[in-house]
C-alpha cells in the first residue's frame, strides 16, 4: 500500500472506530458486532505499525475507548484501568505466549485463566473496611463516580470484616446483568410496549449510569471480581489475591483455573466453549494473565494494554438453517417487524427457530428468496440474526421474498413514511394490536386504574369482538354471561401472513390425542427440540406406542395429520400447526378445509372459528376442541373485572382526560387542563387563545385537542362514557388548610421520604401555605432531602446554594 492511501485509510478507520466507541461506551448501543469492530481496530493497528509516521497520539489504538460523562462527578484512578489485547485465533495466542517467554527469558511461568465476563468494568475503593467509592473505567485515567448505584448491588460488600485487612485497597470487577434478569426485564418491556434492550451488556452499562438509584436497585445487577490492588497486602501472585477476595466476601466466579503452558490454556478454552452458555451471564472469551506479579512487572505495559495478559475471544457461532416462512408482527404503534421462521438448529447452547429480519431493507439487503438456506448467528444479542444466504443451495425456481403490503392483523394497506425503514399500519383506531395499546393506556394505574384488565384479557376481548373502543369496556358489565367460557390467553397462537392462525404444537397434539396429558406431551417435545416437524411426528408415534394409551386410535390420527400436512402445504412455523389443518381432523367433514382456512383468517381463536362455522358438535368433538383452547374466563375473573370497571367510575376528571389518550397529552398536561377547564364541555369549547393562555400549553397541544374534538367518533365515545357515569367534570374539593407555617415558601422534595408518598408531600406543603416547585432552581427556599436523593440534583442544589434539610427537620419546622 502506498503511503498516501495508507494515510487516508488510517484517517477513515480512526473516524469509524471513534464513532463506534462513542456509541458503545456513551450511548450503550452498537451498530456492528464486536467481531467487526475488532477487525477494524486490528486493521488500524497493522497500518500504524507499517506506517509509524501516521500514528497520532490520540489514535484509538493508544487510548482506552470510553470517557467520562457530564452527569456524574469524576474521580481519578490511582492505577490506570486498562484495556486488554484480544485475539480470535489460536496462532496469535501462541504468538503471545512466545512474546511472554521471550520477554522473561525462560518458560518458568504460569497463566491464570478466567472467563471474560461481558459487562462493565468497575473499580471499588475501600478504606478502613468501608466502601468509599465506586468508579467506572471511563477513559482509563479517570471515571464516573457511581457509588450510590453500585451500593444497590446486593452482593457488593459495603463493609469488609476480617483479619489483616489493609487500611486501603482497591478491587476491580465486572458488573453484569444476569441473563435471566435481562429476559425478565425485556418480557416486561414487551408487555408494556416499550422498546426492548438489545443485550445484557448494554443494559448493565446503561443501568450503572442511571440517575435514579431506586431504578438501579430494581434491576438486580450482579458483579464478579477479578483484581485486588493494595500496597499493604502481602501478595505476590494473582491466585493468592483471588483467594483473599473470596475470603473477604467478594463474589468471585468459580470458573478460574491456573494453567502451566499454553496447551493447558487451549484445553481450558475448549472446555468452556459450549459450557459457558450455561453460566448465568454472557461471556465472550477467556482472559489469560501471567500469575506472578514480579513477572508481570518485567513484562510491563503498552499505552493501552498490559503485555502480561490477553483475551481470547470466541467467534460468534453461526449455523445453517432453512427459511420456512416469514411472519409479520404488528406492534402497538403499528410498526411492522418481519420475523423469519427457520428450521430448528442448535446454536450457542439453545435451539434457534426464529430470527429477526428488522424491516424490508434487511430482506432486500440479504436478497432473501423463499426456502433459502441461510446462516444464522448469535452474537451478544439474544435474538439471533441472519447474516447471509447460501445462494448456491437455492432452488432454481425459488421466488424472492415479497414483502406484505397489507396489515396481517386488520388488512389495511401499509404505509412507509419517508426516510423510515419500517412499514406501518395506519389503522390507529381499530387495528387489534394498536387498539390493545390504547386500551392498555386507558386502564393503566395512572389513568382509569382497572388492574383486573391485564394485557392477555384485553387482547382476548378485542380479538373476540367485545372491545373496539373505550366505552365498550363499560358495556362488558352487561355481557358477563357471554364472557363465561371465552378463551383468555393468546399465548398459544401465532398469526401469520394473511392473518392465518397457527396453534402451538403441544396444544394441537394434546387435543388430537386421547389419554396423554399435556405435560407428558410437552416433555416429549422438549426432547425433540432440534428435530424438524416431520421427524417429530414420527418420533411421536413411537412415543404413543410406548405409552400404551389408545395406541391404534392415536397413531391413526397422527398419520392422518401427516397426510393432510403434505396435501396442504401451508407456510411452516416451527412448533406450530396451521389451525385449519388441526380442525379439519376434528370437524373437517362438516366444514371443509378451504372454509376453515377462510374462518381462520377472520377469527383469532378456535372458539371464534367454531362459533363462525356454526356447526353442531358431538360431545366427543366438544371435549377435544376444549383441549385445544386456552384457559377460559371463569366466574371469579369476571366478577373481579366487573368490580374494577365499576370502581373506575370514581376516577377524577384529570385522570379520565389522560386516559383518553389524546395525542401529546401526558399525565401532567391532563391535570393542568382539568384544573383550568373543569369539565369536558368547557375544554371542548375553549378557544385557541384560552388554551394558549395556560402555562405549559403550546400550539402542538392545541392542535391535538382540536383535532380530537373535531372527530364525531370521539364525541360519541365520550357521550357513551358519560352515560356510564365516568367523571367528565372536576369535583371541586376545598383543600383543608392545616396552618400557615410554610407561608410563602417554595419547596422541593427529592429522594425517598419516610412519612409521605409523592402526592402526599405536595398536598401537605400546600395545605400549610407553601408552594411545591418541581425542579431545582435558585428561587427555592429549601429542598427536603429524602433517602437516595439523585447525585446530580444534589450537586446542582449545592452549586446554586439551595439549603438541604432532612425530612425530620422539615417536620419539626412545620410543628413549630
Ligand atoms: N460493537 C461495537 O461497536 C464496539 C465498540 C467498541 C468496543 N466494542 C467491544 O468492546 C470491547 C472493547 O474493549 P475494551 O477496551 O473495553 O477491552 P475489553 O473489554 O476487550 O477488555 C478489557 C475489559 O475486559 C473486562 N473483563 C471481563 N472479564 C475480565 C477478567 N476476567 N479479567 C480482566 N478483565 C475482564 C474488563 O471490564 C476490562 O476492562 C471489545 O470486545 C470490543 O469488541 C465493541
Ligand atoms: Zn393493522
Amino acid at each position: 500500500m502506498m503511503a498516501t492511501t495508507a494515510k487516508l485509510r488510517i484517517e477513515e478507520l480512526t473516524k469509524q472506530i471513534n464513532y463506534h466507541n462513542h456509541l458503545y461506551y456513551q450511548e450503550d448501543k452498537s451498530d456492528i458486532s464486536d467481531f467487526e469492530f475488532d477487525k477494524l481496530l486490528e486493521e488500524l493497528i497493522e497500518l500504524e505499525q507499517k506506517f509509524p509516521e501516521f500514528l497520532s497520539e490520540d489514535s484509538p489504538t493508544q487510548r482506552v475507548g470510553g470517557s467520562i460523562t457530564k452527569e456524574f462527578e469524576s474521580a481519578a484512578h490511582e492505577y490506570r484501568m486498562l484495556s486488554l489485547g484480544n485475539t480470535y485465533s489460536e496462532e496469535e495466542l501462541s504468538a503471545f505466549d512466545e512474546r511472554v517467554a521471550k520477554g522473561l527469558g525462560h518458560r518458568n511461568y504460569e497463566y491464570f485463566c478466567e472467563l471474560k465476563f461481558d459487562g462493565v468494568a468497575i473499580s471499588l475503593v475501600y478504606e478502613n473496611g468501608k466502601l468509599l467509592r465506586a468508579v467506572t473505567r471511563g477513559d482509563g485515567t479517570k471515571g464516573d463516580v457511581v457509588t450510590e448505584n453500585v451500593k444497590t448491588i446486593r452482593n457488593i460488600p459495603l463493609h469488609v470484616k476480617g483479619e489483616n485487612i489493609p487500611i486501603k485497597f482497591e478491587v476491580r470487577g465486572e458488573i453484569f446483568l444476569p441473563r435471566k434478569e435481562f429476559e425478565k426485564i425485556n418480557a416486561e418491556r414487551e408487555a408494556q410496549g416499550d422498546p426492548l434492550l438489545a443485550n445484557p451488556r448494554n443494559a448493565a452499562s446503561g443501568t450503572v449510569k442511571m440517575q435514579d438509584s431506586s431504578i438501579v436497585a430494581k434491576r438486580r445487577l450482579n458483579c464478579y471480581f477479578y483484581q485486588l490492588i493494595s500496597d499493604e497486602a502481602d501478595i505476590n501472585q494473582h491466585d493468592q489475591a483471588m483467594a483473599l477476595l473470596e475470603r473477604w466476601g467478594f463474589n468471585v466466579s468459580p470458573t478460574y483455573q491456573k494453567c502451566t503452558g499454553i496447551n493447558e490454556v487451549f484445553n481450558y478454552i475448549d472446555s468452556w466453549r459450549e459450557k459457558r452458555h450455561k453460566l448465568p451471564l454472557d461471556t465472550d472469551g477467556v482472559v489469560l494473565k501471567v500469575n506472578d506479579y514480579d513477572q508481570r512487572e518485567e513484562l510491563g505495559f503498552t499505552a493501552k494494554i498490559p503485555r502480561w495478559a490477553i483475551a481470547y475471544k470466541y467467534q460468534a457461532e453461526s449455523a445453517e438453517s432453512e427459511l420456512l416462512s416469514i411472519t409479520y408482527q404488528v406492534g402497538r404503534t403499528g410498526a411492522i417487524t418481519p420475523v423469519a421462521n427457520l428450521s430448528p438448529v442448535s446454536l450457542a447452547g439453545t435451539t434457534v427457530k426464529r430470527a429477526s429480519l428488522h424491516n424490508a431493507n434487511e430482506i432486500e439487503r440479504l436478497g432473501l428468496h423463499e426456502g433459502d438456506h441461510v446462516l444464522v448467528e448469535k452474537g451478544g444479542e439474544i435474538i439471533p440474526k441472519i447474516t447471509g444466504v447460501l445462494v448456491e443451495k437455492r432452488n432454481q425456481s425459488a421466488l424472492p421474498v415479497k414483502y406484505i403490503n397489507h396489515c396481517p392483523e386488520c388488512g389495511t394497506s401499509l404505509v412507509r413514511k419517508e426516510a423510515e425503514a419500517k412499514h406501518y399500519c395506519p389503522n390507529f383506531k381499530s387495528c387489534p394490536p394498536q387498539l390493545l395499546g390504547r386500551i392498555e393506556h386507558f386502564v393503566h394505574k395512572r389513568a382509569m386504574d382497572i388492574d383486573s384488565l391485564g394485557t392477555e384479557r384485553i387482547r382476548a376481548l378485542i380479538d373476540q369482538g367485545y372491545i373496539s373502543d373505550f366505552a365498550d369496556i363499560y358495556e362488558l358489565v352487561e355481557k358477563t354471561d357471554q364472557l363465561l367460557g371465552l378463551e383468555m390467553s393468546q399465548d398459544q397462537y401465532q398469526v401469520a401472513d394473511e392473518g392465518m392462525l397457527y396453534l402451538a404444537l403441544h396444544k394441537a397434539l394434546f387435543g388430537l390425542t386421547d389419554g396423554l396429558s399435556l405435560s407428558t406431551i410437552q416433555q416429549f417435545l422438549a426432547s425433540q427440540s432440534t428435530a424438524p416437524l416431520e421427524q417429530t411426528l414420527k418420533a411421536f408415534q413411537t412415543f404413543i406406542r410406548e405409552s400404551k394409551k389408545k395406541v391404534a386410535q392415536n397413531i391413526g390420527t397422527i398419520q392422518k395429520l401427516e397426510s393432510v400436512l403434505v396435501a396442504y402445504p401451508f407456510p411452516k412455523i416451527e412448533d406450530y400447526l396451521p389451525v385449519p389443518i388441526v380442525l379439519s381432523l376434528l370437524i373437517g367433514k362438516q366444514v371443509g378445509i378451504t372454509r376453515l382456512k377462510e374462518l381462520s383468517a377472520q377469527a383469532h381463536t378456535i372458539h371464534g372459528i367454531i362459533l363462525k362455522a356454526g356447526v353442531s358438535l358431538t360431545s366427543d368433538q366438544e371435549d377435544k376442541i376444549k383441549k385445544l383452547k386456552s384457559n377460559t374466563f371463569q366466574e371469579g375473573v369476571i366478577s373481579n373485572m366487573v368490580e374494577g370497571i365499576n370502581a373506575s367510575k370514581q376516577q377524577p376528571f384529570g385522570k379520565v382526560l389522560f386516559a383518553l389518550g389524546i395525542r401529546n397529552i401526558g399525565e401532567n398536561t391532563a391535570q393542568i387542563l382539568a384544573k383550568a377547564f373543569p369539565s369536558i364541555d368547557l375544554l371542548k369549547e375553549a378557544s385557541t387563545e384560552d388554551l394558549l393562555a395556560i402555562n405549559g400549553i403550546g400550539e402542538t397541544l392545541v392542535n391535538s385537542l382540536q383535532e380530537y374534538f373535531a372527530s364525531s367518533e370521539n364525541l360519541e365515545v365520550i357521550r357513551r362514557l358519560q352515560d356510564h357515569g365516568i367523571q367528565f367534570e372536576l369535583e371541586i374539593v376545598e383543600k383543608p388548610s392545616l396552618g400557615n407555617s410554610l407561608e410563602g415558601k417554595k419547596i422541593l422534595a427529592s429522594g425517598k421520604l419516610n412519612h409521605f408518598k409523592r402526592d402526599e408531600i405536595i398536598d401537605f406543603i400546600e395545605s400549610h401555605g407553601g408552594q411545591y416547585v418541581k425542579s431545582v432552581s435558585k428561587s427555592l427556599d429549601f429542598i427536603i432531602e429524602g433517602e437516595d436523593m439523585g447525585p446530580s440534583k444534589k450537586e446542582k442544589a449545592q452549586k446554586l446554594g439551595v439549603k438541604l434539610i432532612s425530612e425530620e427537620d422539615f417536620l419539626k419546622m412545620v410543628e413549630k
